[in-house]
């Protein structure tokens, strides 16, 4: 084993999981936060507080062995007033109904503050892909789309990848609603391989939006990413991207985690090393002893943290204890609004997770734009609208926040916000005077 990693790292066997599930209720208590500061009636909060469609569906998936399992799967609609409706798709066992709405309503506020032509939705499985083997992972995702074919199109909702989901997965899916709809557009779907439509940096594209978010802050708070001490909390597409940008910028990455445990070295991981070793599903800390469990990363001094996995990871138990200066949310939803309280005590700044991880819709956007017009756009210029798009806007929420002294969480939702009602109330879906 090769590297100054060597020897200095690891974690237990510990999978550190979320406090339950809490995340649609946490959507609702800060929109009804937000709403109220914007100054709206309540019929608002009503309107929006779950999405307009959610579809559950049994997919029945021949298993290896011969046997057929059934697999449980959602696809949830938050509102289409913006546009058709666009989110990812999660394959996960601990995927809910619950968490499901309540992504696809964060997929609303998120294409809201981007001015992105879409509402929000989200899809996912209960499942374990794992535990699959590759032809049971397809046969699983040809079964959803049948399953969910008559709610999603390119003009009406347009998935995507999310956690545990990749490129591959979108090609199946591509090829299996050819064959129900006999409808030949790749933009059905983004997140695709290049070579069937895909879009260049789509791959690369949250991590990036995540990035530019940090240069942005720093600039702000005049902390130079050279020599920045940086944690991240999963080692995915999301989060291995990123410390691989960061480390390239001569930012320290003293941390990463992955769902079996954390590593740590405060004179900065090998990242290279680690990108080299990391399994299919982001995993790589396996490969060393145990030192450091996923829960103590988090709490390890930095100037900065970025959970990239999953939700309600800094909550009310660990936030006083965190250390950073600033708390970048590349995950969907990983701070509970107890410990975004707490944050705001300590004097963290925290980057909202549906501005900084808004990268990758505005780049599967692109993709869908791309698809429309037939004509495909360099790396260099889907990278320079994205820089340009996410820049803007983090600096129209950090102006909301100032303009009524709220927290940057609170400020991205009442972007969101806006956009989703504006939209609303010009198609007469709900009225009140203002
Ligand atoms: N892929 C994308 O384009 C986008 C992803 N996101 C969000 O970013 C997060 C990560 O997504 P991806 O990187 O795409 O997923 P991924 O499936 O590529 O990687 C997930 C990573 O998280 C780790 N992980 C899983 N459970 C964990 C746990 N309990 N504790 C610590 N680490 C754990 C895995 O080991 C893996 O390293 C999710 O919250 C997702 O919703 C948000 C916007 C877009
Ligand atoms: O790329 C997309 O359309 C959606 C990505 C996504 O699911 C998310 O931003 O959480």
């Amino acid at each position: 084993m090769a590297g100054k990693t060597e020897g200095i790292v690891k974690s237990q066997r510990v999978n550190q999981e979320s406090e339950k599930d809490n995340s649609l209720q946490e959507f609702q208590d800060i929109l009804k936060e937000a709403i109220g500061v914007l100054n709206y009636p309540d019929q608002v909060f009503d309107f929006i507080k779950t999405p307009m469609r959610f579809l559950e569906v049994s997919i029945p998936v021949q298993m290896d062995n011969g046997e057929t399992r059934m697999f449980q799967g959602y696809r949830a609609q938050h509102n289409d007033a913006m546009g058709p409706t666009k989110g990812g798709i999660r394959f996960h066992p601990d995927v809910t109904p619950e968490e499901v709405k309540a992504l696809a309503g964060w997929m609303s506020l998120k294409c809201g503050i981007t001015d992105l032509p879409y509402g929000g939705a989200k899809g996912g499985i209960v499942c374990d892909p794992r535990k699959m083997s590759f032809p049971e992972i397809e046969r699983l995702s040809r079964g959803y789309v049948r399953a969910v074919s008559q709610i999603v199109g390119p003009t009406k909702d347009i998935p995507a990848p999310d956690m545990y989901t990749n490129s591959q997965i979108m090609a199946w899916m591509l090829d299996e609603y050819y064959h129900i709809r006999e409808f030949d557009s790749p933009g059905f779907i983004t997140g695709k391989p290049l070579s069937l439509g895909g879009s260049k940096g789509r791959e690369t594209a949250t991590s990036k939006g995540v990035l530019y978010t940090l240069q942005t802050v720093s600039d702000l708070k005049k902390i130079p990413i050279q020599g920045m001490r940086v944690i991240i909390q999963g080692f995915g597409n999301v989060g291995s991207y990123l410390a691989m940008y960061l480390h390239e910028l001569g930012a320290k990455v003293v941390g990463i985690a992955d769902v079996l445990g954390g590593l740590y070295d405060p004179d900065g991981l090998d990242i290279p090393y680690l990108l080299d070793n990391r399994d299919s599903f982001g995993v790589v800390s396996n490969r060393f002893k145990d030192s450091l469990s996923n829960q103590e990363l988090l709490e390890k001094e930095c100037d900065v943290l970025i959970p990239a996995a999953i939700s309600g990871v800094v909550n009310k138990q660990n936030a006083r204890r965190l250390q950073c200066k600033i708390l970048i949310e590349a995950a969907n939803g990983p701070t509970t609004k107890e410990a975004i309280k707490i944050l705001d005590e300590k004097g963290i700044l925290l980057v909202p997770d549906i501005l900084a991880n808004s990268g990758g819709v505005i780049v599967s956007y692109f993709e869908w734009c791309q698809n429309n017009q037939g004509y495909y756009w360099t790396e260099e210029l889907v990278d320079q609208r994205l820089k340009e798009k996410i820049t803007v806007s983090f600096l129209k929420v950090y102006h909301t926040s100032k303009t009524f002294s709220v927290n940057m969480k609170v400020a991205a939702y009442i972007e969101g916000i806006r956009k989703v009602v504006e939209a609303s109330r010009l198609r007469g879906w709900i009225r009140f005077q203002s």
